[in-house]
C-alpha cells in the first residue's frame, strides 16, 4: 500500500484524495427504554436525552451529587430512535469510507443488556446495504468485498466462520499492525450471501444467559469486510492501482457486575475476562485522550491489540456507547459516559491505502524522476526563488553559528582578561600607593586613603592588623603582634596604607591559608585565634573569627612591597617545562599559574624593571602576597649575580680554590651569620645551605652571597637603606618584617607537612612545649635561630625543606638548573650530616 498515486486517482475527486486526515472520533451515545423486566420492576428512568447532543441525569433524589448530571457528544439518541437514525448520522459515512480506500471501524460499548448488539446489528447490516448500493451505482470500478468474522472468548480469539474451535494466533505485522493469523475470508457475492454468513457468526457466537439479558454476549465480537476496487478502465494494465480497506463492526460484550448479572461458573469467568479486556480498552483510550503521553498498553489484551488501528491509527472510528437509563443501573451508566467522554477526545489519523502493481510502481517512479529531472534543467521562476531561499536559510545558519562562535570567544577573551585586569589594577595602584595616593577599592569594603568602612572590620590574621571603622585611622587602628611591634617606627603612613590595601589584595590567596587553619585541629584554631588578640595599648576590639576573616578576604595580590625583594614567581616553574615537580616550591593558594604568568610579565613592563623581581635573591623570600619564592627564580637570581660584576676576580677564586674546604667552612659560617644579622629568608637560606654543600664549582656562589651579605649588613648598620637589584631598597626593619612574615607563613604550613606525631618530635627537638599555645609559630621562629649551631641550621634546613617541599636532589639539580660556574671538580664531601638529619628528623 502507499500513497495515492497513478493514472487511476487522477480520476478521483478532489474530495476523495485525503491523505492522512485527522479527526477525532465520533462519539454517539444511544439510550435505550426501559426493558419488560425495568418496567415489572418499576425502575425509574432516570437518564433522558434533552436535545441532539446532551443526556442528562434526572434524580431528584440525588442531587447534590459531585457527578455532573449532563454529558455532551456528537450525537445522543433516546429509547425510541430507530438504529436507522444513529446508522444515518454518523456511522454511515464512516463506514462508507471504506469504499475510498480508508480503513473504519464502529463499534458499540455500554454495559451488559444495554442494547450494543441490538444497535451493531443494525448498524452493520445497513453498513452493508449501503456499500452494496456503491458498488452497484460505480460499475466503473471494480469491487471485491470479503467477510470476515471473529470472536474473542476468554482472551482466545475464534473464527466465527469456521467450525473448529481452535483459537488463532495474533502476530504482529510491522504495516498493518496485530494481525490473526488464517482467519477465513469470504468474498461476499450479494446481500443474501452476507445474511447467510452473519447467520453462521450468531451460531457460532458465545451467546449465554444471565438475569440481566437472557441473550447475554459473552465475547467481543469483530465483522470484518475488506473491500477493494480498481479502476475497470485499467484493469490488467501495467498501470492500474487498487485501493484497499477495511470496515471493522465490533460488538463489545458488556461490562457486567457479577451481583447484578447473577452470574456463576462459567459466566462468572467470561465476565471477568470481560471486564478485564474493558478495562484494559478504558485505560487505553483514556491515555489516547490525554494526548499519547507514555506508553499505551495496547498489548495487554487481544481486544486492544487489534483495536489499536482504530484507536488513533490509521481509520476512521465511531463508537456507540449504550445506556440504560434504570435507576439500578446508574453506576455502570456514569461509567460509559466516563469513557465516551475520554472517547471523543481521541484523534485518528485515517488515510486512503492505495496498492500499486510492481509495474505502475516502476511507472509512477520514473514519472517522478522525468518531472525533477526537467526541473533541473529547466528551473522555472518559482523553483528558482525557492533555491534562493534555500541559500539564504544556509546562509542564516551559517551566520547564527558563526555569531555563536563569536559570542563564545568573546567570554573565552572576557575570563582570560579578567586576571590581567585585575592584575593592571593592582600595579596601578601600586604605583600610586607609591605616589603616597592610596585609593583602593576592593569589592566588600570601600577604602579610601586607607580607611575600611565600619561593617567590614577587615583581620589580617598574618600582619595581626585591624582595620576599623572610617574614624579610625589605619595608624592608630594598627594592631600589632609583638613581632610586629619593631616595625612601628618604620612604617610611614604611606607604606601603611601600601601594606592594608596590599593585605586585602592578599587576601584571598591567604584564605586556602586560613582555611587550613580553620579546618585543622583545635590546635591550630588555637593558634589562629590567639594570633588576633586585642591591642592592650589601642583596646580597640576586632572579629576573632576565623570564618569572618575569610569572608572578606577578595584578591591575591602579586606586587610586592618595596623592602621585600623575593619575588613574586612562586609558580616560574612554569617557565621550566618538565621539570620535575619536587622542584616546585609553591605555597597553597598559588595554583594561579597562568594568571601569575600574566601578571608578572605585566608587572615587569608596568615597573619599566628588567627584570627586578625575578632577579633579586636573599632578601626575605616571602612577599607582601606571602608567597614563598620557588627554587627556580632563586636559582635564576644566583645566575644573575653572578653573572654580574660583582668584584670578584679570577684570582680570588683561584685563590680560594687552593684550600677550599677550609675556605667554604669559613665562608660558610660567615655566610650563616650574615644571614641572620641581615634577616635573610629562611627558604632562601634552606636552597643555599642544601644547594651548595663544598663542591668547588660552588665557590663562586659562596663568594658572591659573602660579598653580597656583607654589603648589606654595612648599610644596615650605618642606617642606611641596602639596595637591591632594579631599584629596590631594604631596610633592616622591612627585611626583618618580611622575615616575621615568612616565619608565620611557615608555621601555618607545619600542620600541613607534619603528622601530629612528627610535630610532636620536631617540638621536643626545638624545645617548645608541646602543649603550649602557638607552638607551631614558635617552631617557625626558632628555625635558622642559631647560626652557630650547625645541628641547628642543618634541622632547620630539613624542616623548611619539607615545609616548602624543596628536595635536594644535589649535584643533578644543581646542573640542571646550570648552577656550575667552573668545570667540576673533584668532590670533597663535607660529612654534612643534613641528609641523616632529614631522614631521622621526621
Ligand atoms: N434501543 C432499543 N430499543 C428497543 N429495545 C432494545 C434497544 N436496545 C436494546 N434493546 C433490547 O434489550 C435487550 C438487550 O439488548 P442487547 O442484547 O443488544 O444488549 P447488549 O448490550 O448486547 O447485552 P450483552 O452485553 O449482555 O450482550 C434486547 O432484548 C434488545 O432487543
Amino acid at each position: 500500500m502507499g500513497a495515492i498515486a497513478g493514472e487511476e486517482l487522477k480520476k478521483m475527486d478532489k474530495t476523495q484524495v485525503h491523505v492522512a486526515r485527522e479527526e477525532k472520533i465520533l462519539v454517539l451515545v444511544r439510550l435505550r427504554p426501559l426493558n419488560d423486566k425495568e418496567i415489572l420492576a418499576k425502575e425509574a428512568a432516570d437518564w433522558e436525552c434533552i436535545n441532539d447532543t446532551t443526556v442528562l441525569y434526572r434524580n431528584t433524589l440525588r442531587e447534590g451529587s459531585t457527578f455532573p448530571s449532563a454529558y455532551s457528544f456528537d450525537r445522543v439518541y433516546r429509547g425510541e430512535s430507530p438504529t436507522r437514525q444513529v446508522y444515518e448520522d454518523g456511522p454511515k459515512e464512516v463506514a462508507l469510507s471504506v469504499v475510498k480506500g480508508i480503513n473504519s471501524s464502529i463499534f458499540a460499548y455500554g454495559q451488559t443488556s444495554s442494547g450494543k448488539t441490538y444497535t451493531m446489528t443494525g448498524i452493520t447490516e445497513f453498513a452493508v446495504a449501503d456499500i452494496f448500493d456503491y458498488i452497484f451505482k460505480h460499475e466503473d470500478r471494480a469491487f471485491v468485498v470479503k467477510f470476515s468474522a471473529i470472536e474473542i472468548y476468554n482472551e482466545a480469539i475464534q473464527d466465527l466462520l469456521s467450525p473448529d474451535s481452535t483459537p488463532l494466533r495474533l502476530r504482529d505485522d510491522p504495516e498493518k499492525g496485530a494481525v490473526v493469523e488464517k482467519t477465513r475470508e469470504e468474498v461476499l457475492r450479494d446481500w443474501n450471501h452476507f445474511k447467510d454468513l452473519i447467520s453462521i457468526c450468531e451460531a457460532q457466537r458465545k451467546i449465554g444467559e444471565t438475569s440481566l439479558n437472557e441473550r447475554s454476549s459473552r465475547s467481543h465480537q469483530i465483522i470484518k469486510l475488506t473491500v477493494e476496487s480498481s479502476a475497470r478502465e485499467f484493469l490488467g494494465k501495467e498501470n492500474s492501482t487498487t485501493l484497499l480497506a477495511s470496515v471493522n463492526f465490533i460488538d463489545l460484550a458488556g461490562s457486567e457486575r457479577a451481583s447484578q448479572a447473577l452470574s456463576a461458573g462459567a459466566r462468572l469467568k467470561e465476565g471477568c475476562h470481560i471486564n478485564r479486556s474493558l478495562l484494559t480498552l478504558g485505560t487505553v483510550i483514556r491515555k489516547l485522550s490525554n494526548g499519547r503521553q507514555g506508553h499505551i498498553n495496547f498489548r495487554d489484551s487481544k481486544l486492544t491489540r487489534i483495536l489499536q488501528p482504530c484507536l488513533g491509527g490509521n481509520a476512521r472510528t465511531a463508537i456507540v456507547c449504550t445506556l440504560s437509563p434504570a435507576r439500578s443501573h446508574v453506576e455502570q451508566t456514569r461509567n460509559t459516559l466516563l469513557f465516551a467522554c475520554c472517547a471523543k477526545e481521541v484523534t485518528t489519523k485515517a488515510q486512503i491505502n492505495v496498492v500499486m502493481s510492481d509495474k505502475a510502481l516502476v511507472k509512477q517512479l520514473q514519472r517522478e524522476l522525468a518531472r525533477l529531472e526537467s526541473e533541473l534543467r529547466n528551473p522555472a521562476p518559482a523553483t528558482s526563488s525557492c533555491d534562493c531561499g534555500v541559500a539564504l536559510r544556509k546562509k542564516d545558519l551559517q551566520i547564527q553559528k558563526m555569531e555563536k562562535q563569536l559570542a563564545d570567544m568573546t567570554k573565552q577573551r572576557d575570563l582570560a582578561q579578567s586576571p590581567l585586569e585585575d592584575f593592571m589594577k593592582m600595579v596601578a595602584h601600586d604605583e600610586s600607593s607609591k605616589a603616597g595616593t592610596p585609593h583602593f577599592r576592593n569589592r566588600a569594603n570601600k577604602w579610601e586613603d586607607g580607611s575600611v568602612s565600619e561593617t567590614s572590620g577587615v583581620v589580617d590574621p598574618d600582619r595581626t592588623s585591624f582595620i576599623s571603622d572610617g574614624t579610625s585611622t589605619p595608624q592608630s587602628t594598627a594592631f600589632r603582634s609583638h613581632s610586629d611591634e619593631v616595625m612601628e617606627e618604620v612604617l610611614s603612613p604611606g607604606d601603611q596604607s601600601e601594606e592594608y590595601c596590599k593585605e586585602v589584595q592578599c587576601i584571598e590567596m591567604e584564605e586556602s591559608l586560613a582555611s587550613d587553619v580553620i579546618n585543622h585541629d583545635e590546635e591550630e584554631r588555637t593558634e589562629a585565634e590567639t594570633h588576633l588578640e586585642v591591642n592592650p595599648e589601642t583596646g580597640l576590639a576586632q572579629n576573632r573569627n576565623p570564618s569572618s576573616v575569610r569572608s572578606v578576604r577578595v584578591r591575591k595580590s602579586w606586587s610586592r612591597g618595596e623592602g621585600t625583594s623575593t619575588p613574586p614567581d612562586a609558580l616560574e616553574t612554569d617557565y621550566y617545562p618538565g621539570r620535575p615537580e619536587v622542584h616546585d616550591v609553591a605555597l597553597p593558594g598559588l595554583e594561579f599559574g597562568s594568571v601569575m604568568k600574566l601578571m608578572r610579565s605585566d608587572s615587569m613592563s608596568s615597573r619599566g624593571s628588567d627584570s627586578t623581581e625575578a632577579h633579586s635573591v636573599g632578601t626575605p623570600m616571602v612577599g607582601d602576597d606571602g608567597g614563598i619564592t620557588s627554587i627556580s627564580s632563586f636559582v635564576q637570581g644566583l645566575k644573575e649575580m653572578r653573572n654580574d660584576d660583582i668584584g670578584l676576580d679570577k684570582e680570588e677564586v683561584s685563590g680560594t680554590m687552593t684550600n677550599w674546604s677550609e675556605e667554604f667552612e669559613r665562608k660558610r659560617e660567615q655566610i650563616l651569620e650574615l644571614w641572620e644579622t641581615c634577616n635573610v629568608s629562611l627558604v632562601h637560606r634552606t636552597y643555599f645551605f642544601l644547594l651548595f654543600k663544598g663542591d668547588q664549582a660552588d665557590s663562586i656562589y659562596m663568594g658572591v652571597e659573602l660579598r653580597r651579605l656583607s654589603f648589606m649588613k654595612e648599610s644596615f648598620s650605618q642606617g642606611n637603606q641596602a639596595f637591591e637589584r632594579g631599584g629596590q631598597t631594604l631596610t633592616v626593619a622591612s627585611s626583618l618584617k618580611a622575615l616575621q612574615r615568612e616565619r608565620r607563613m611557615l608555621s601555618k604550613l607545619v600542620g600541613k607537612r607534619f603528622s601530629g606525631e612528627e610535630r610532636k618530635r620536631l617540638y621536643e627537638k626545638f624545645g617548645i612545649d608541646v602543649n603550649s599555645k602557638r607552638r607551631r609559630l614558635q617552631l617557625a621562629n626558632q628555625l635558622w635561630s642559631k647560626p652557630k649551631d650547625i645541628i641547628h641550621v642543618v634541622d632547620s634546613a630539613a624542616v623548611v625543606a619539607k615545609l616548602v617541599r624543596f628536595v635536594e636532589q644535589g649535584r643533578a639539580m644543581k646542573e640542571m638548573f646550570g648552577l656550575s660556574f667552573t668545570p667540576p671538580l673533584p668532590t670533597s664531601r663535607r660529612s654534612h650530616s643534613w641528609r641523616k638529619s632529614m631522614a631521622t628528623l621526621f
